[in-house]
């Protein structure tokens, strides 16, 4: 667990004025969700995109500091993980470590920030666990890009590909979902890469919020053929009005309302073991307008969970 002090807005000491400074910094024992930054700029230079990303886990705990939560709601901080210079593949194994960690100390781990490279580094996490041991695991990625790049190098554009051939090494079907997909945002070569993992999408213009219903389907579908959920977000699959904090700004977007609804629906299920929030890019962002819809969403992660009894 960090020691780093988290400070925000203070209304009073009763528990009825609990925000999320307050909750990071009383956690000493017991289970609940345990952020876990990862401070990377390798992935998204590599993939020739914009740096920035690396200042995204403290933007995002800034955001989150001053919001309330109420009192049954655990959360703690396990600190960062920092990719030094193009260090990208130890990153990767530090990050696994430690979502390992909190997988095993009965954590749901929340990673946050990366270009999406991060993705890779949560699924070894995973996968050291043990907790997939004969299990099927199901990836449901909210993005318009696909990431199932094919590279001499890792990098925020081919973490899924990287996935798909260590679920291939296990002998496990590669279970993964993405809605959001911008068309013009994929090549044919992707598409065509996609289909032949027999991976399942949802077009951008499919998840406006008048197809609320056929999104939470289609998520819920995919949810039930599963074991165990990861669930990653790349918040470009956001407007670009509301998430202009990104290497890949979207040209159309999934609103932010129908992204909560997902994070709602999955978080409520015990399946979900993992999630990570990534591709924050503080350098672009505009009132810290993605920042704060980052924290929303982790938030909604956390207060969506069953509530452990006792409370
Ligand atoms: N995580 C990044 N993925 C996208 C970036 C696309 C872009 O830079 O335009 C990709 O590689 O496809
Ligand atoms: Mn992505
Ligand atoms: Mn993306």
């Amino acid at each position: 667990m960090s020691t780093r002090k988290w400070t925000g807005r203070e209304d009073g000491s009763g528990p009825e004025h609990r925000r999320w400074h307050h909750a990071v910094n009383e956690f000493s024992s017991g289970t609940g969700v345990s952020l876990i930054g990862f401070a990377s700029d390798a992935g998204v230079r590599r993939n020739g995109g914009r740096p920035g990303a690396r200042g995204g886990p403290d933007a995002i705990r800034q955001a989150l500091a001053s919001f309330a939560i109420r009192p049954e709601f655990a959360v703690s901080d396990a600190g960062d993980v920092v990719v030094e210079g193009d260090e990208l593949e130890a990153g990767q194994e530090n990050l696994g470590e430690l979502v390992a960690k909190q997988l095993s100390d009965g954590n749901l781990p929340l990673v946050l920030g990366g270009g999406h490279e991060t993705a890779y580094g949560s699924y070894l996490g995973l996968a050291r666990s043990g907790l997939l041991d004969g299990r099927r695991l199901g990836i449901l990625n909210l993005d318009a890009h696909f990431d199932l790049r094919t590279a001499d190098r890792p990098s925020s554009g081919t973490p899924f590909r990287q996935i798909a051939a260590r679920e291939a090494e296990r002998g496990a079907e590669f279970a993964y979902a993405v809605a959001g997909i911008s068309e013009p945002g994929n090549t044919a070569a992707l598409f065509e890469t996609a289909a032949g993992l027999n991976v399942r999408h949802l077009l951008d213009v499919d998840c406006q919020e008048r197809r609320l219903e056929p999104v939470l389907d289609f998520v819920r579908g995919f949810v039930a053929d599963v074991d165990a959920l990861y669930l990653s977000i790349d918040l470009d699959v956001l407007p670009a009005a509301q998430a202009p904090g990104v290497s890949a700004p979207a040209t159309l977007g999934v609103p932010a309302a129908v992204v909560l609804e997902v994070c709602r629906l999955v978080a409520s299920d015990p399946k979900l073991a993992l999630a990570d929030i990534t591709e924050l890019n503080p350098v672009y962002d505009a009132d810290h307008r993605t920042a704060r819809i980052a924290a929303r969403l982790a938030h909604t992660l956390v207060t969506s969970r069953p509530v452990p009894e006792g409370h």
